[in-house]
């Protein structure tokens, strides 16, 4: 099966090429041709695979298409969750509202909230997302059904003496599901937070990571408290305590947030492999502070883009994450030079998907990659006129532009709607479930 995209202005984000019009021919679930417009004569074969019967055909014309976006951090089960409690410090609205209102999900709610999470996001242009939680082997049915790609994680938080079974969840998360779904899902292991995961357990964590060579997920130095916390139990930031464990030593690793580090805590991450997963809407809303970011590129630490879960980010709409990475390094810098359009279109494609160590098979499009790619309609009053295509995405754009969405070849989304979702019925089900979850507590 081939799918052609004529006519079309291809931004690849492969080592800063500058966009251009052009074709994309896609086979199966790869990218099998990238041909631009001003090459003066196409090659006979391409012409006959591309003319042939079962080839369906996009009409490009007044659209981008670009890399999808790739979202490093969610918890995507949250959406149930999204608005019923804001405005509170992280950890009373963790302690007080979240994990209670978790406390009531059935493994049925978590599929049908995985399913509304996955709809916002394909509607908003994400193809893929990383994801830690529970009851995981309903996210990963509904990344099955749904098509997405996504690294899943089973989250352990070790605050009650099931230490074991949690563990044993982890395992048989990564036993039965890393790379299912056509190679479409990936797992890691997911110790939440040096705040709830002591020496013994991370410790745990660490050889397993070790023993399954998996990436390792985390949240890291989110608020001043869990500065202040680790210091008071282990007189260390929350960095140099997973140093110390050695979580850094030879594991890829992807930390959260990372808001408060200190310049030695960035001298920890430097050379490590993996990187931080940025998430400035959250830190926002969340009042944490500004990342380091500028500062740990300058250090040659990768960092990618998330949104956290809908519960904190309240969309988890890309674009926006992608405008206050930019402006929140600018403002903090007084410098609107620094982290310029381009770079953060870079955090929420190829660094992302160098996070979830897929980025041989996407962030970029390339000939022979995967292809998961979105299609962004430029003919609207805010996208016009066109002085400049990257730009227009990073500072202009949001994700209701995005009209057409393709993962591992599949249209998961087009004239913006949703092929593989019944939208109503995840709808209805989110609403009957969400009333119901936080009605129990
Ligand atoms: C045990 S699964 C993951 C766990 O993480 C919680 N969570 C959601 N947002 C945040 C955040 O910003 N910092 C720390 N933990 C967060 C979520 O409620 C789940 O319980
Ligand atoms: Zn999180």
């Amino acid at each position: 099966m081939r799918v052609h995209i004529r006519n079309t202005t291809i931004l690849t984000m492969n080592k800063e090429e500058a966009p251009f019009l052009g074709d994309i021919v896609i086979h199966n679930d790869r990218i099998e041709h990238i041909i631009h417009k001003d090459q003066q004569t196409i090659d006979p074969i391409i012409l006959e695979q591309i003319n042939h019967d079962d080839v369906q055909v996009i009409d490009g014309t007044d659209m981008v298409t670009m890399p999808g976006l790739i979202n490093a951090h969610q918890h995507t089960p949250m959406n149930l969750l999204k608005g019923f409690s804001d405005d509170l410090k992280l950890m009373d609205w963790l302690e007080k509202k979240m994990f209670p209102a978790e406390a009531q999900m059935t493994p049925e709610d978590i599929y049908w909230g995985s399913q509304l999470s996955m709809a916002e996001m394909i509607r908003s242009g994400t193809t893929t997302f990383a994801d830690m939680y529970m009851h995981m082997n309903q996210i990963a049915q509904a990344v099955e059904e749904v098509g997405m790609r996504a690294s899943l994680t089973r989250g352990l938080v070790f605050h009650d003496d099931d230490q074991g079974a949690r563990i044993r969840e982890a395992i048989e998360l990564v036993e039965q599901w890393h790379g299912q779904a056509d190679g479409r899902i990936t797992t890691m292991f997911g110790p939440h937070a040096p705040y709830t995961c002591p020496p013994d357990s991370l410790l745990e964590v660490i050889e397993l990571a070790k023993q399954y060579q998996l990436p390792i997920h985390i949240h890291l130095a989110e608020t001043k408290e869990e500065v202040i916390t680790m210091r008071e139990r282990y007189e260390q930031t929350p960095t140099q305590y997973l140093y110390e464990l050695g979580l850094f030593e030879q594991l890829h690793v992807m930390l959260a947030h990372s808001v408060h580090l200190t310049k030695r805590d960035i001298q920890y991450l430097t050379g490590m492999r993996g990187g931080v997963i940025h998430n400035p809407v959250s830190n926002l809303k969340l009042g944490c502070g500004i990342a380091p970011v500028t500062e740990m590129m300058k250090q040659g630490i990768t960092v990618g883009l998330g949104t956290d879960g809908a519960g904190s980010a309240t969309t988890l709409d890309m674009f926006q994450e992608i405008k206050a990475a930019t402006w929140l390094q600018k403002l903090d810098y007084g410098d609107p030079t620094v982290l310029p359009a381009y770079q953060s279109l870079q955090m929420a494609t190829i660094e992302s998907a160098k996070l979830l160590a897929i980025d041989h098979e996407t962030g970029t499009l390339e000939v022979g990659k995967k292809a998961d790619m979105i299609l962004i309609d430029l003919l609207q009053p805010h996208l016009q006129p066109v002085h400049h295509i990257v730009s227009l995405l990073a500072y202009s754009a949001n994700g209701a532009d995005v009209d057409i969405t393709i993962v591992n070849g599949q249209i998961l989304m087009r004239q913006r709607q949703l092929i593989t979702i019944d939208e109503q019925e995840v709808i209805r089900q989110g609403n009957i479930r969400a009333q119901r979850i936080v009605n129990g507590i």
